[in-house]
């Protein structure tokens, strides 16, 4: 689709496309349906200023193309950064949907508001892993100033301290390598905010359970080697339940495509918690740091699983609640994130 509006009108401003000689009208072919173009205005949500008028826009443009045509007029916003509505109180529509099946007439009115800065979810994703990462082998390796320079590369007596660290890189390697490889993601990217709350929180608690975890006064777990086994199979057995939902969620969607599906258990033995809960990444995640809490017996690292568990918790129940609102034959028996309990 070459031209999707033939006219476009900064209505505030200067105008931005010039109206330049009339064009000549492209034949035709003699039993030809008649296209009807609608005419798109862009009003800004907050003001109710009319932004843009575009002509003879085609009925086949997707929200996409016109966001494409508005950022033309407002280089500012790129089509990431705009939410387009079809009421100030509405729902963004999405980037796929086409004018003409939207519930508008010929002349159609958009509510335009700027979602601010954006950033890419992989962007993100690595941020908050490779951070972590990092800072934990930090202390794991006693960097100067971090304990008393006596310890400076020093190195712990506690086996359960070389477990823990090779755990922690374990989960960040594999979530790096599977934001790259694995995770298909259909929403593009999200507010720039985020990286500042998701590093601030994974950075910071990294520090705080890596500090205390690869001290030098460290004790060990109170039941001893068994305890940190029983952690140790508890963190394992997660961390393959969780790379197990995230390849099944994978499978649910084609290269690109943002459908979601409701997902079911495979053969994969790992998957089969699905027959009760909705989001079983997010059980097996607080799975895997309830293992790493029983393995290293720290406050911090318990700290970081019960936000972790509340916030996936928050997030397990708006899954649940759209995936019952989008499928009728959505199974009874599923909870959001624990089976039969939340
Ligand atoms: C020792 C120190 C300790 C420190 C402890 C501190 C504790 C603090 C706790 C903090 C906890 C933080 C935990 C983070 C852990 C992160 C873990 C992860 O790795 S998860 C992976 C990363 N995922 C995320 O970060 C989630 C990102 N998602 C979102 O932010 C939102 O879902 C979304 C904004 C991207 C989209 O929302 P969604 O619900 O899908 O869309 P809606 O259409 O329902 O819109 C809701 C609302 O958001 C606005 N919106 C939508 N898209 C965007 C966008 N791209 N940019 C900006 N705003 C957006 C939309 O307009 C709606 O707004 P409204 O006003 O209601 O119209
Ligand atoms: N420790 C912590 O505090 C936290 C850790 N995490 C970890 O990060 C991982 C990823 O988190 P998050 O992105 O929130 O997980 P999601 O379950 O939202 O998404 C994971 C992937 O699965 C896809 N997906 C999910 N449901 C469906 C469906 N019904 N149909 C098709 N595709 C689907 C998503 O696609 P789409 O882009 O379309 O949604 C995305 O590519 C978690 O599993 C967890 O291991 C996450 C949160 C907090």
């Amino acid at each position: 689709m070459d031209v999707l509006a033939l006219e476009a009108k900064n209505v505030t401003g200067t105008e931005t496309e010039k109206k330049s000689a009339p064009r000549p009208k492209p034949k035709q072919p003699k039993k030809a349906k008649r296209i009807v173009y609608f005419e798109v205005e862009i009003v800004d949500l907050k003001t109710k200023e009319k932004l843009l008028l575009l002509d003879k826009v085609e009925p086949t443009a997707t929200v996409l193309d016109i966001k494409a045509l508005f950022h033309k007029s407002y280089p500012k916003w790129y089509p990431a950064r705009q939410s387009l509505r079809l009421d100030p109180k509405a729902k963004s529509l999405r980037d796929e949907e086409v004018l003409q099946t939207l519930p508008v007439g010929t002349t159609a009115s958009f509510y335009f508001g700027d979602l601010g800065p954006q950033l890419t979810w992989g962007t993100v994703f690595l941020a908050e892993c490779v951070g972590p990462l990092i800072i934990y082998l930090m202390f794991y390796f006693r960097l100067p100033f971090i304990y008393s320079p006596k310890y400076d590369f020093t190195s712990s007596k506690h086996w359960v301290v070389h477990l823990a660290c090779m755990c922690h890189s374990f989960h960040y390697i594999k979530r790096i390598l599977e934001t790259l490889f694995v995770h298909r993601i259909s929403q593009g990217t999200m507010p720039l905010r985020n990286i500042f709350k998701n590093c601030g929180y994974y950075w910071c608690t990294a520090a705080w359970m890596a500090y205390y975890i690869n001290h030098p006064l460290y004790t060990t777990p109170q039941y001893g080697q068994q305890q940190v086994n029983v952690g140790l199979y508890i963190f394992l057995f997660c961390q393959v339940g969780n790379f197990s939902i995230h390849v099944a969620l994978r499978n649910l969607k084609s290269p690109g495509s943002k459908v979601k599906k409701i997902p079911y258990p495979t053969k994969n033995p790992f998957t089969w918690i699905f027959w009760l809960v909705s989001c079983p990444n997010y059980t097996y995640e607080v799975g895997s740091w309830i293992g790493f809490t029983v393995m290293t017996q720290c406050v911090p690292v318990l700290f970081f699983t019960l936000v972790a568990f509340i916030q996936m918790s928050v997030w397990a129940k708006g899954k649940h609640r759209s995936y019952l609102k989008e499928f009728r034959d959505y199974p009874t028996l599923r909870s959001s994130i624990l089976p039969f309990i939340l």
